[in-house]
């Protein structure tokens, strides 16, 4: 892990050692010059081991705002565990797009140069909202024009780095230009659009107290922001029940 040796000789080995983990990976991001949001991935600046150490710093933190929020979780046998088990559902499970890396994502050439639109959804997607990490339940579509120098992905593999993508706490806007870039980094199509389609619960569980209002938003690239015949293509293939 390069991102790791400039901290060693920022501070003595033995004050690294004592550091809490969050510190150190904080302190090698920050060395990197590398942006830590919410959104971001930083599986690359967290070293062997140190996940567990995370889980079990987070849950520490967590009880201490049970106690906060009044709790008695020495008494109460439903919360005496609830601290490690959302601190495991956070690092492990609903924000592991930021902790774990990308997965593996097998290209094949186009050799039949195929220029075909392609549509892939709808895949189901949960996030969860930066502001009050709540869950963000949607579907996404994925509409492809492959060129003939564009790598061919599985279908398995567009809902894999939607899950790895969404796994983080985010806005909607943010969420799906991430999948755009990862999308076209990985396919280099000569025309990408993403649609997502998701239902925010900070708005059914709490706040406005709306049930029924669903976020709707797109990213059009290439050939689908320069053709509308293409683009109607697309949405009309998106099925009853899309956008
Ligand atoms: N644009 C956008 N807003 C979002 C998304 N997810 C949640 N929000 C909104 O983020 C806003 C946060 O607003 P604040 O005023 O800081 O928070 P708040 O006082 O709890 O707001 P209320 O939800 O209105 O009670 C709320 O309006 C949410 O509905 C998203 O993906 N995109």
């Amino acid at each position: 892990m390069s991102a790791n040796a400039p901290i060693v000789a920022l501070k003595p080995d033995s004050s690294v050692a004592r550091m809490a983990v969050s510190d150190r990976i904080r302190l090698r991001l920050i060395e990197a010059g590398q942006r830590y949001h919410a959104n971001d991935n930083i599986a690359a600046f967290i070293e062997d081991g140190e996940l567990d150490q995370l889980r079990r710093e987070v849950e520490g933190k967590l009880q201490g705002v049970l106690q906060a929020l009044v709790i008695d979780t020495a008494g109460d046998h439903n919360t005496a565990e609830t601290a490690q088990r959302v601190a495991k559902m956070f690092v492990d499970e609903v924000f592991r797009g930021r902790y774990q890396s990308a997965p593996a994502i097998t290209e094949f050439p186009n050799v039949s140069r195929l220029d075909e639109l392609i549509v892939v959804g709808p895949i189901t997607v949960r996030s969860a909202c930066s502001h009050h990490l709540c869950p963000v339940m949607g579907k996404v579509w994925i509409g492809v024009l492959p060129r003939a120098d564009s790598a061919l992905i599985g279908l398995s593999k567009y809902a894999r780095l939607c899950d790895w993508v969404m796994s983080r706490p985010q806005i909607q806007e943010e969420a799906v230009v991430m999948l755009a870039d990862e999308l076209e980094r990985r396919v280099k199509p000569g025309g990408l659009a993403v649609v997502m389609e998701a239902s925010h619960f900070c708005m059914h569980w709490r706040g406005v107290k709306d049930d029924a209002s669903l976020m709707r938003n797109t990213v059009m690239r290439g050939a689908f922001s320069r053709d509308a015949e293409l683009r109607r293509e697309f949405l009309s293939l998106l099925g009853k029940g899309g956008v």
